[in-house]
């Protein structure tokens, strides 16, 4: 296993103070594009959050980590790339020893019960929610916000997440009231779309297969 130094500002909490609202916006992040930053855009300006905590996961547990390339890149990527001062760029779940959401989310809760957090994540993401690690509790524990992506809106709206939380879905222009609501509660956000993906940029750089 090749090392990789990470830097100490990335592996602890980001500074909050409490009554503050922040998006929690995990991802691969391999590469990170505009289409993270569109995001990152819309979660802060649409729900009114304080901050953005970036997560660079240490590997998607439900992706091969085949030619992920090292934290420290990723991290230093996504850096370069979000220049929000209200973004913080993080690889908190390296020093939790986690990369399962549940645990990551149950972990800075506790650490900050008077702070409103809200876990931020593209529609694609809502549709295999269901296959993540105790994705109810997920549900349970933080309010979420989903933001559009291409594909079609109406099966991201008809996934297994969606149909079980159908009752606590809280129409997008509450969303500035998401990050106080009591879990489960949750939105899914129109606007504008970009078609960008790290798939397809990682093409792009390799070439044709
Ligand atoms: N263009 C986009 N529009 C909306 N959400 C996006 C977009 N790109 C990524 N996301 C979201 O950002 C988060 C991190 O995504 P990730 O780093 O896996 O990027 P990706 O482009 O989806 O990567 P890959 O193509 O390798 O799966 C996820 O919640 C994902 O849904
Ligand atoms: O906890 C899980 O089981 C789980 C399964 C799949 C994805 N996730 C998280 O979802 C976020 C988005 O992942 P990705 O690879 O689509 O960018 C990232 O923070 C992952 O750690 C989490």
């Amino acid at each position: 296993m090749e090392s990789d130094t990470i830097k100490r500002e990335h592996l602890i909490i980001p500074h909050v103070e409490d009554g503050m609202t922040i998006g929690l916006f995990g991802g691969s992040f391999n590469p990170p594009h505009e289409g993270h930053t569109l995001v990152a855009d819309i979660a802060l300006r649409r729900l009114g959050l304080h901050q953005l905590w970036w997560l660079v996961t240490p590997g998607n547990p439900l992706k091969s980590g085949n030619g992920l390339p090292p934290l420290s890149t990723r991290l230093a990527m996504s850096e370069n790339l979000a220049r929000d001062p209200r973004i913080r760029v993080t690889a908190l779940e390296k020093s939790l020893g986690t990369a399962f959401t549940a645990r990551t989310i149950t972990h800075i809760v506790k650490r900050h019960p008077a702070v409103h957090f809200v876990w931020i994540m593209g529609a694609d993401n809502l549709a295999g929610f269901h296959r993540w690690q105790q994705w109810q509790t997920i549900a349970r524990t933080v309010p979420i916000a989903v933001i559009d992506r291409p594909g079609s809106t109406l099966s991201y709206l008809s996934s297994k997440t969606a149909r079980t939380f159908e009752r606590f879905r809280v129409n997008e222009t509450d969303a500035r009231a998401l990050p106080f609501m009591r879990p489960p509660a949750w939105t899914f956000i129109h606007g504008p779309r970009s078609e960008l993906s790290s798939t397809a940029l990682r093409r792009k750089m390799n070439g044709p297969s």
